[in-house]
């Protein structure tokens, strides 16, 4: 009944914005249009982007200066694109400028700036057991932020920290982490940012291959209600860097620990190098004598100099250490903040995240609004699913960034936030993550407030930035995202790599070059990798792995991973994640045998395994499947595996990881080279007919019956 009733509502308009010649889009469009002598782009926004793309170098010269960049050195006009329009090998973009991005995003914290008493961070972690209504709030003006990163700046470069170190965190969502990347981004070292909720082998998985020359970690955090020792998680990294490191590798040198929890104790393991944030900041950072304790030295880097690297991980090895320039991103987010969404210094900013995720990263290049950041660290319905709105009421906040996932428990919890609160301030509700359905539009709409702008966004880590989104000046469509982003030449490809128009489903592709392409993968002899993630499936075109249909009015409708990338509540994470943890049971097992130990677990007897996505009935979520091929056990062996296998995974990754479902059966399928076929394993689970396969690809063909009659009892057990 919901889904049907959700087909009806697709692409039936939700909002008008109504008269939109105001807005900076509009503007920016006939400043170009009379410009360019060109009518015909001042028509619509389908025009503008369409000349957007047409023209990239023209494009992101012209955004530039829309977004006012400030750079030391621009770029010659001919040297905005000079390699021109071909997408791989990622080309170069703005040769010879030179700018910072940390000081682009403090632009507004200049003494003189009209913000400068301003908030720019609100940092609100969960509300304690015993007060369930106080969100412990702290709030840093745009001046002291200044000062902090100034102190931070002098702090790392008394330790070293030059252009193109690596400096790591594995921390909350909360100010001092944001402290801490721009005084990194200041310095031109390279940021990478791992979640407190990530387990310590993944982090490690992935600080190994950066090698980080310092850490910055928080004390605890609180999830749920409860506060969490985080010292542990954080020593467990330190001894695998430390006991990894080759000769010749860079060793991490300190952890700054950041009292994140004041009710937890912060006991600095002194012996390896821990410093409290206090004294990093205050003594560490103190300005010399006479020096101005705000002046920060902005190092002017090429705008294709690494800023910050984020990690993906696939079907198979470590994971992806994508790594990303800095004129790229600055301008993207930048375009996408300020022209896209029509965000000013009247805004509130807040995007639930943590600092693992992308929009972490879409989050805070919200800075260059002169908005406020609201930093939230804990559960989104902890204690009750009315929390976050009754903070969006305390602080006023303008832009609600969510996620699908999120909304759709908003709305089985019954609450209504308008109701509640009504002099809520919220005119953006930004959804990512996993598609919005088109029957939350109109409960949206509801719940929130009439004139509420639901901006979908896609994108990703791989950009760290969106291929579409949220636009001020077009209507909102149920289901829909409103339209593909300026110069992002977004198209539409079937398997055969042909560009496919209106209500025919294909891959997501980009054709044109744009400047948030990442630079590569970090630490990797070869490009290969690279090339084969992106740029292999078709020819000088992107490739994104996201299974789409544009829409007459030019929007897109998302349904899902066209690639195996699970995405279970909107967290992406490859196989490769599931795989090596069961790997690991096998071998311990095996070593225990050899050994001519007893056996504690059944896990030596699988064979093979495999994992995928079933989607939720309503399409919108999906949970994770473990398919294991195991010897002959009995039920209570195979449930002490289960159990194992969960708990391992648990411990190793993350809760978010675990399978909602392990299955046992006869086979996976395989290609005619040994490798695994998740896709099409997917495809069956999911309800496709065995007939749309392509079995000559298969070695093992025959065991593809298995998973139909998995997926129609798997997918009666979700309905
Ligand atoms: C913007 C996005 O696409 C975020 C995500 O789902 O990773």
């Amino acid at each position: 009944m919901e889904q049907e009733a959700g087909d009806q509502l697709l692409s039936k308009v939700m909002y008008d914005p109504g008269n939109v010649s105001g807005t900076r889009l509009a503007k920016f469009q006939q400043k170009i249009a009379e410009k360019y002598r060109r009518p015909d782009v001042g028509k619509d926004y389908e025009s503008f982007w369409a000349w957007s793309c047409e023209d990239p170098a023209s494009f992101w010269r012209e955004c530039w200066d829309e977004v006012d960049i400030i750079a030391s050195v621009r770029a010659k006009d001919d040297d905005v694109l000079p390699e021109g329009d071909r997408i791989y090998p990622p080309p170069k973009w703005f040769v010879g400028a030179r700018l910072n991005v940390a000081e682009n995003l403090l632009r507004h914290s200049l003494p003189g700036s009209e913000l400068v008493n301003k908030p720019a961070l609100i940092q609100a972690t969960e509300p304690s057991a015993e007060e369930p209504e106080n969100f412990l709030v702290q709030t840093t003006t745009q001046s002291e932020l200044r000062r902090q990163v100034a102190q931070a700046v002098r702090a790392l470069r008394q330790r070293g920290v030059v252009a193109g170190d690596r400096v790591a965190s594995y921390a909350s969502n909360c100010s001092a982490n944001v402290v801490a990347f721009l005084a990194t981004a200041a310095i031109g070292a390279i940021w990478i940012s791992a979640a407190a909720d990530f387990a310590p082998q993944g982090v490690l998985e992935r600080l190994t291959t950066v090698r980080p020359k310092v850490l910055f970690a928080v004390n605890a955090v609180r999830y749920n209600g409860k506060v969490h020792d985080h010292t542990e998680k954080v020593r467990a990294v330190v001894d695998g860097l430390d006991a990894s490191a080759g000769a010749e590798e860079q060793k991490l040198e300190g952890v700054i620990l950041i009292p994140y929890m004041a009710s937890s104790p912060t006991t600095l393991d002194k012996t390896k190098g821990w410093t409290s944030w206090e004294s990093f900041l205050k003594e560490e950072g103190r300005a010399r004598e006479g020096e101005d304790e705000s002046s920060i030295d902005f190092a002017q880097l090429d705008f294709n100099h690494p800023l910050w690297i984020l990690f993906s991980s696939g079907t198979t090895g470590k994971p992806k250490a994508i790594t990303h320039r800095a004129g790229g991103m600055l301008l993207q987010l930048a375009k996408e903040h300020l022209i896209h969404g029509g965000m000013t210094p009247q805004d509130v900013f807040f995007q639930y995240t943590t600092p693992g995720w992308m929009m972490w990263n879409f989050l805070v290049a919200g800075l260059v609004s002169g908005a406020p950041l609201v930093l939230f660290d804990g559960s989104p319905l902890r204690p009750s699913a009315s929390s976050l709105w009754s903070l969006a009421d305390k602080l006023g906040i303008t832009v609600f960034g969510t996620s699908a996932a999120y909304l759709a428990a908003l709305e089985k919890s019954g609450c209504e936030p308008r109701r509640e609160f009504p002099s809520l301030k919220v005119r953006q509700v930004l959804s990512t993550g996993s598609p919005l359905r088109a029957d939350l539009y109109p409960f949206i709409m509801k719940a929130v407030g009439p004139d509420t702008l639901i901006g979908s966004i896609t994108g990703g880590t791989d950009i760290c930035s969106l291929f579409a989104g949220h636009n001020v000046a077009l209507p909102v469509r149920a289901g829909e995202i409103q339209a593909r982003n300026l110069g992002m030449a977004v198209q539409i490809y079937s398997d055969a790599g042909k560009p496919l128009g209106a209500g025919s489903p294909g891959d997501l592709v980009c054709t044109k070059p744009f400047p948030a392409q990442p630079l590569g993968f970090w630490g990797q002899a070869s490009e290969d990798r690279h090339r084969e993630t992106y740029y292999s499936t078709f020819d000088n075109v992107w490739y994104h792995g996201d299974y789409v249909v544009l829409t007459e009015h030019h929007g897109l409708v998302m349904l899902g991973r066209s690639d195996g990338v699970l995405n279970p509540g909107g967290i992406r994470f490859g196989s490769s994640e599931i795989y090596e943890v069961v790997a690991k049971l096998q071998q311990q097992q095996q070593q225990q045998q050899q050994q001519g130990e007893a056996k504690t677990t059944a896990a030596a007897r699988i064979q093979n395994s495999l994992v995928c996505g079933l989607k939720m009935p309503k399409g919108d979520d999906e949970v994770v499947v473990l398919f294991l091929v195991v010897e002959q056990i009995d039920d209570a062996q195979w449930q002490a595996l289960v159990d194992e296998i969960k708990s391992a995974i648990r411990r190793e990754r993350s809760p978010r990881h675990v399978p909602r479902f392990v299955r046992r059966v006869k086979g996976v399928p395989l290609t005619m080279n040994g490798k695994l076929a998740e896709v099409p394993a997917k495809k069956l689970l999911n309800g496709a007919s065995i007939e749309g396969i392509n079995k000559a690809t298969l070695s093992n063909s025959d065991v593809l019956t298995e998973y139909v009659e998995e997926g129609r009892v798997l997918r009666s057990q979700l309905s």
